[in-house]
């Protein structure tokens, strides 16, 4: 069966169906990963948008247990190349698009998403609409270029209650903005005892927790659609270690008194090149946002930056001069992509472990 992809730009890719049998609307960007497909759809942070896989085979390693970033997927519509329809791996237990059927994702496969993938780079981000060949094309752009993205993304993907998953080490409290299933699942691998909250948590309500750290999450649209958040991490500021990932660097950014903006199309990738200013030194990292720190803005805050992208320059790391408190844009938990910035998590320990000293920071 036929099925399109139609731009507020005015462009249409036709292509075939491949998963849920429905018209989804959502803001088109496209992810350079070569693998990590699964990881991709099920990451909270592309909540409401239209992905595109540049890469030209998805599909052909399948869907399996263990490498979900949430349960429900919150992506609006997926975009291949080729799905590969007889997936081959030990842990395969489902093709994609039985995957994407499952969870009522509509999908579209046989588009040139190169091209597409150019499109979105002149243009930038676009919105878009998959749907069925029977539609009135001109009256689908003109509803387009009517409509505006969604600012409720957040409160869509958040945990809707406190949960904790034990451990033995410090006591960490996760703010969910919609956090990757990696980051709970490093946590765990550092021992930390995690209270996971809602994103809506005030920072006095954090604090009655007796938090050893707080790990802010990436999640998905604007940080200035969050303003709360903002409150909550100036009024943890000095009070206990910060570590912020993706939207939890832009809020850390916006809590100082920083700024962010939209990207025209962002990093969505498995291969980013990132350099530390401290160090020299340059890592591989995964990525995915939209919107970034305006460097300009810093200069009458306390916060220093450390990171840079190598091929675009924009602000990938940022640390407090006067308190515990560091950020990444980038995603240290991989998944997908690679482990090179795992390392930030023992930044974070030795962080919990300088405030539990009682060491007078800078
Ligand atoms: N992965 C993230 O946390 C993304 C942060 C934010 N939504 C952006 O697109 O920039």
């Amino acid at each position: 069966m036929k099925r399109q992809l139609i731009l507020e730009n005015g462009e249409v890719f036709i292509g075939n169906a491949i998963g849920a049998n429905c018209a989804r609307n959502g803001e088109v960007v496209f992810n350079t990963g070569m693998t990590g497909y699964q990881e991709i759809l099920s990451d909270p942070s592309y909540c409401g948008q239209i992905v595109t896989l540049t890469y030209p085979l998805i599909g052909n390693y399948g869907i399996n247990r263990d490498d979900f970033e949430s349960i429900n997927p919150a992506i609006a519509g997926l975009i291949v190349k080729q799905s590969a329809d007889v997936p081959s791996h030990w842990r395969s237990e489902m093709s994609l698009n039985q995957l994407l059927l499952n969870k009522n994702i509509p999908g579209l496969e046989g588009i040139d998403t190169r091209r597409l993938t150019k499109v979105i780079r002149v243009h930038g981000t676009l919105k878009g609409r998959i749907c069925d060949m029977n539609i009135d094309v001109n009256e689908v752009i003109k509803e387009l270029n009517e409509t505006v993205l969604p600012t409720d993304q957040v409160s869509k993907v958040s945990t809707k209650a406190s949960y904790a998953s034990p451990g033995q080490g410090p006591r960490v409290v996760l703010v969910d903005f919609g956090a990757k299933k990696g980051i709970l699942r490093d946590c765990i691998k550092k021992q930390f005892d995690v209270v996971v909250v809602p994103h809506h948590t005030t920072a006095e309500e954090i604090l009655r927790l007796q938090p050893d750290g707080v790990l802010l999450s990436n999640g998905p649209g604007n940080p200035k659609d969050v303003p709360h958040a903002v409150e909550m991490v100036r009024g943890l500021l000095g009070h206990v270690p910060i570590f912020g990932i993706c939207l939890g660097h832009q809020l850390l950014a916006l809590a100082c008194g920083g700024d962010t903006e939209k990207m025209r199309f962002g990093h969505r990738g498995s291969n980013h090149p990132v350099k530390d200013l401290t160090t020299g030194k340059f890592m591989m990292t995964s990525q995915n946002h939209g919107f970034t720190v305006r460097p300009e803005s810093l200069e009458n805050t306390d916060l220093k930056v450390t990171h840079i992208a190598v091929n675009d320059g924009t602000v990938e790391g940022l640390r407090h001069d006067k308190y515990l408190a560091f950020s990444v844009q980038f995603h240290p938990e991989a998944s997908p992509g690679p482990e090179d910035s795992a390392i930030l998590f023992d930044q974070f320990v030795s962080d919990i472990k300088t405030k539990k000293a009682g060491i007078q920071y800078a």
